[in-house]
């Protein structure tokens, strides 16, 4: 049964005067691979800090597996994080890190580890020592380390940051596996966009410290399902035409351009209704909007709401 792993309810955050985050309510539930999503300095990291007690509670409540931030006792040994650049032992390979990680958790499996290490990709590197590692490949150290104890619930940063194209497939499959075989519920913050939506169940848009919107995959896939973007001479009329033959989920870009969305109609039928009418037809092309097009347009239309 779903049950909520991660709360926040009313959180704010000031640095000095400067407000980081304003009145956050999230519901991560098990299960969920969450993705927070927000422009450089929205605020995705302030929130993971403050999860994971890094950094002081500013006002509101954080309900982490049951327990309230800053009074955590069992909650934070039941995670895993990745948080801003992963720290590791330099001078251990990356076997013999786990192997720190595996002891310092009470287990001592060496099928874990290199289990963990499979998952993350880094076989050939086992015997290399953490110095020696390139910013991807610490990367996916991090990874492994924050997955080895097999963790109720991963927060990861920006974890496909300095992952090359392989390293982000990789880790496309290994959010999959989290969830799959793991059970595993996480909190995921990227600016690869495709990526969250690849490996994603519910998306949160950030913007400047606040919550904008929160949409599970299937309500995102219904507000960027194709429509049919459509040139014309004179797009206020094209739009009074189509309103008039009762196609209502149309928005007008620009003076040519008419977006028609959820259509069922035909682009054929559509065009024969612009040109009876006389308005000039240049083109009319199927379009999907992406993950990060609809991010892009809901801080549009919260700028033009103020
Ligand atoms: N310790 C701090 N002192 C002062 N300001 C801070 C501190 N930590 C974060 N901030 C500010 O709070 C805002 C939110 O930062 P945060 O790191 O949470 O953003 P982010 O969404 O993770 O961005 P990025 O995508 O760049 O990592 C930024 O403007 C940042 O400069």
């Amino acid at each position: 049964m779903e049950q909520p792993v991660l709360q926040l309810q009313g959180v704010s955050k000031r640095f000095g005067r400067f407000q980081a985050l304003k009145d956050v309510d999230l519901t991560v539930n098990t299960g969920d691979i969450f993705a927070l999503i927000g422009e450089n300095g929205a605020g995705k990291t302030t929130i993971m800090r403050l999860v994971v007690g890094l950094s002081p509670m500013g006002q509101g409540q954080i309900t982490l597996l049951g327990e309230h931030a800053g009074h955590y006792r069992h909650a934070l040994s039941r995670i895993g994080a990745v948080i801003e650049t992963p720290t590791a032992f330099e001078n251990l390979t990356v076997s013999q890190n786990l192997k720190v990680i595996a002891i310092q958790h009470g287990l001592s499996d060496d099928e874990l580890i290199a289990k963990t290490i499979s998952l993350v990709g880094l076989e050939e590197k086992a015997k290399t020592k953490a110095k020696h590692l390139s910013l991807g490949l610490r990367q996916r150290l991090g990874l492994a380390i924050a997955v080895l104890a097999q963790p109720d619930f991963v927060i990861l940063d920006e974890p496909t940051n300095g992952l090359d194209p392989m390293g982000i497939v990789q880790f496309r499959s290994l959010g999959k596996r989290l969830q799959s075989e793991f059970n595993t519920t996480v909190l995921i913050s990227s600016h690869i966009l495709t990526e969250l939506y690849q490996v994603a169940t519910k998306f949160a848009f950030l913007h400047r410290g606040q919550i904008l919107q929160v949409l599970t995959k299937s309500e995102l896939d219904e507000k960027t399902r194709g429509g049919l973007e459509i040139t014309v001479s004179d797009a206020a009329h094209a739009a009074e035409i189509l309103d008039e033959a009762n196609l209502k989920q149309l928005q007008v870009r620009d003076d040519s351009h008419v977006v028609l969305q959820n259509l069922t109609t035909p682009p054929e039928k559509v065009n024969e209704l612009l040109v009876k009418a006389g308005v000039s037809v240049i083109s009319i092309t199927r379009r999907e909007a992406t993950l990060e097009q609809y991010y892009t347009q809901l801080i549009q239309e919260q700028g033009a709401a103020k």
